[in-house]
C-alpha cells in the first residue's frame, strides 16, 4: 500500500469552497460575536478527552474564527485529502517517508497492546519490546546501584550526548517531569561550542559518572566531537579502556559505528530507521527519560501516547482533537495568511515544549515540494515558537495583542500544580493569567471603553490623543489545553496529540512529514570550511562575504 498521488490542494473542489466561504463569511468573523450568538458555543466547540488516569484532557477551541460551518468545510478538506486512510498507512507500517523509502513507525514504540506491526512482512513489536526490556533492566541496575563505575561507586549523574532529536526530546520531557526524579542528576550537552560540554564537565565526577551517547545514525559531527572529547576527559583520570564500557553506553541504529567509537555493543540500545529522530524519545533515544523519571514513569509516558494514538485511530474527524487542531492551523496559515503559531505552557516545568516542537513542526512541515515533486503554491508548516507564562506576557504579548500580525495560540495549563507553595497562590494567580490572556485576545478593548476609562483621569485633547494606542481590536484565536496535572500520562498524551496535528497537515499540504534533507546543505559546508580554518592563510574561495569573515576569524584568533 503507497500514498496515491493527490491533486495539488488549490485545485480540489473543497479548497475552492472554503475559499468562498472565506471571503464571504471567514474572514470577518469575530470571536466574541460567535460567543453572543450561541449559548452553547463552548459545549460545541471544545473536546473533553476521558483518559484511563490522571484526569481528562479538555481542549477548548472555541475561541477560534471559526463557526460551524466553517469546522464543517475544514473537516471536508481533510477528507478529501484522504486523512484517515494516511492515518492506516502510517500505522501499518506503510513506508510513507518516501523519500526515504521508510515507514514511519514512533506508534509501534507505543503501541501498548502488542497488536503486530508489520515492516517487510516483519513483526516490529518483539524487537520494540526487546529494547524496552534492555531499558528497564539497565534502569533498575542503575537507580539501585547495582551498576558501578569503575572504582565501584554508584552513578551519580548521567550526560546525554547527542542534537536535534536525540537531545530535545529527553531534554524537554526530564524538565517536564522533574517532580517524578529518581535522584540521579541529569544534564544534556547538544552544542558543538565547547563551552556547553566544559561547563558540564566542572559539574560531574569521572568515577560516578554516566555518558550516554545519543545519535541515530552515529555520525552526527556535534555528537561525535563531544562524545570523544567526553572519553578523552574520562580516560585522562580513569586511565583505563577498560573502564570505558561502566561510564559509556550508546543509543544508536548503527552499530558498527557505535563499536569503532569504542562502546561495547552490549552497552548499546538499538532502535530502527523507522523512527524519525524527532520522534525518537519513545525509543531507546528516551534511556535518559528513564534514568531520570525510572521505568515505569517512562511506561506511563507511552501509555498516555498509546491513549492518543487510539483516540486519534479511532475518533471521527469532527471529534478528532489533532485532527481539528491541524484543521483551525491549516485554516490561520492559508486562508488568513498566519506565518506563526505559538506554543504558551503556564507550567514552569514545560519550559523546553515549544523548543521541542520547533524541532517536531518545523522540520517536519517546513517543505515547499509535494510528495508528487511538485512546488507547492500554498504555505506549508508555520513558524513555532513560544515560552512558559507568565514569563512570556512581559516580553512578546504586547505583540500579540497589538502588532500587526496575526498569531494564533495554544495555551496549556494544568489545574493542579506540583508546587502549591504558599497555600496554592502562585498557581491561583498563575492561572488565572492564563485565562485573562485569551479572553483579553478574543475581546480586545474597544475605543469607548479607553475613553470612558480615561475621562476620569484627563481632560478631552490628552484623552484623544491617547486612545488608538490603547485600543486593542481583540479577536484574537486561542486554543486552551487543560488537563490536571502535568503527570508521566498526560505528557505523553499532549506530545503525540502534537504530532499527529503535525502528521495531518503535512497530510493535507501533501508534503513528506518525516525527511529533512533541508538541514544537510549545511552541514556540508561547515566540513568543506572546517580544514579552511587549520591555518592562517587567507582564504579566497567563497563569496567575498563569506571570504571576508573567514579571514577576519582567522586574523583574529591568532593574537590570544
Ligand atoms: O540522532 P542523530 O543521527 O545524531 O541526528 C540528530 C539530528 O540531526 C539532524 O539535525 C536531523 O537529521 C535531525 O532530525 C536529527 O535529530
Amino acid at each position: 500500500m503507497v500514498m496515491e498521488p493527490k491533486p495539488m490542494l488549490d485545485k480540489e473542489q473543497e479548497w475552492f469552497k472554503l475559499q468562498s466561504y472565506f471571503c464571504k463569511v471567514g474572514k470577518t468573523l469575530n470571536i466574541a460575536e460567535l460567543f453572543a450568538q450561541d449559548c452553547g458555543r463552548f459545549e460545541a466547540f471544545s473536546i473533553k478527552l476521558k483518559t484511563p488516569e490522571d484526569g481528562d484532557i479538555l481542549v477548548d477551541f472555541s475561541k477560534n474564527r471559526i463557526d460551524r460551518e466553517g469546522l464543517d468545510l475544514l473537516l471536508d478538506l481533510a477528507r478529501c485529502r484522504k486523512i484517515e486512510k494516511a492515518r492506516e498507512l502510517m500505522f501499518n507500517g506503510c513506508k510513507i517517508n518516501s523519500t526515504e523509502n521508510r515507514a514511519v513507525l514512533h506508534v509501534a514504540l507505543r503501541n501498548r497492546c502488542g497488536t503486530p506491526i508489520k515492516v517487510d512482512g516483519k513483526d516490529v513489536m518483539p524487537d520494540v519490546n526487546g529494547v524496552l526490556e534492555h531499558m528497564k533492566d539497565f534502569t533498575c541496575k542503575v537507580l539501585s546501584g547495582e551498576w558501578k563505575g569503575y572504582t565501584e561507586k554508584k552513578i551519580t549523574d548521567v550526560v546525554n550526548i547527542g542534537i536535534g532529536g536525540s537531545d530535545l526530546g529527553p531534554l524537554m520531557v526530564t524538565e517536564a517531569l522533574k517532580p517524578y526524579s529518581q535522584g540521579l542528576k541529569m544534564h544534556f550537552v547538544s552544542n558543538i561550542d565547547g563551552t556547553h560540554l566544559a561547563e558540564v564537565l566542572k559539574k560531574v565526577n569521572p568515577e560516578t559518572v554516566l555518558f550516554i551517547i545519543a545519535s541515530k545514525t552515529f555520525t552526527t559531527q556535534e555528537t561525535c566531537t563531544n562524545a570523544k572529547s567526553a572519553k578523552d576527559w574520562f580516560l585522562n583520570t580513569a586511565k583505563s579502556e577498560e573502564a570505558v564500557a561502566k561510564h559509556f553506553v550508546a543509543l544508536s541504529t548503527n552499530k558498527e559505528k557505535v563499536t569503532e567509537f569504542g562502546i561495547n555493543p552490549d552497552n548499546m540500545f538499538g532502535f530502527w530507521d523507522w523512527v524519525g529522530g524527532r520522534y525518537s524519545l519513545w525509543s531507546a533515544i528516551g534511556l535518559s527519560i528513564c534514568l531520570s523519571i525510572g521505568f515505569d514513569n517512562f511506561e506511563k509516558l507511552l501509555d498516555g501516547a498509546f491513549f492518543m494514538d487510539n483516540h486519534f485511530r479511532s475518533a471521527p474527524l469532527e471529534k478528532n482533537v489533532p485532527v481539528i487542531l491541524a484543521m483551525l492551523g491549516v485554516w490561520y496559515s492559508n486562508f488568513f495568511g498566519a506565518e506563526t503559531h505559538a506554543l504558551l505552557p503556564y507550567d514552569q516545568y514545560l519550559h523546553r515544549f515549544a523548543a521541542y516542537f520547533q524541532q517536531g513542526d518545523m522540520e517536519s512541515n517546513g517543505k515547499y515540494i509535494t510528495r508528487g515533486g511538485k512546488e507547492v503554491p500554498y504555505t506549508t508548516g508555520p513558524i513555532v515558537w513560544g515560552e512558559p507564562g507568565t514569563n512570556g506576557q512581559h516580553a512578546f504579548y504586547q505583540l500579540i495583542h497589538q502588532g500587526t500580525r496575526l498569531i494564533p495560540c495554544d495555551f496549556i495549563a494544568p489545574a493542579v500544580s506540583h508546587n502549591p507553595i504558599s497555600d496554592g497562590v502562585h498557581h491561583k494567580l498563575l492561572l488565572a493569567n492564563f485565562l485573562a490572556q485569551t479572553e483579553a485576545l478574543m475581546l480586545g478593548k474597544t475605543s469607548a471603553q479607553v475613553r470612558n476609562e480615561l475621562s476620569k483621569s484627563m481632560g478631552p485633547d490628552e484623552l484623544e490623543k491617547l486612545v488608538p494606542h490603547k485600543v486593542f481590536r481583540g479577536n484574537k484565536p486561542t486554543n486552551s489545553i487543560v488537563v490536571k496535572k502535568i503527570t508521566p500520562f498526560i505528557l505523553g498524551a499532549l506530545i503525540a496529540m502534537y504530532e499527529m496535528k503535525i502528521f495531518v497537515q503535512g497530510i493535507v499540504w501533501d508534503i513528506n512529514s518525516f525527511d529533512q534533507w533541508g538541514v544537510e546543505l549545511g552541514k556540508a559546508l561547515a566540513k568543506a570550511i572546517e580544514p579552511e580554518l587549520q591555518d592562517d592563510s587567507p582564504v579566497t574561495s567563497h563569496d567575498s562575504s563569506t571570504n571576508g569573515l573567514i579571514n577576519f576569524i582567522k586574523a583574529n584568533s591568532r593574537s590570544c
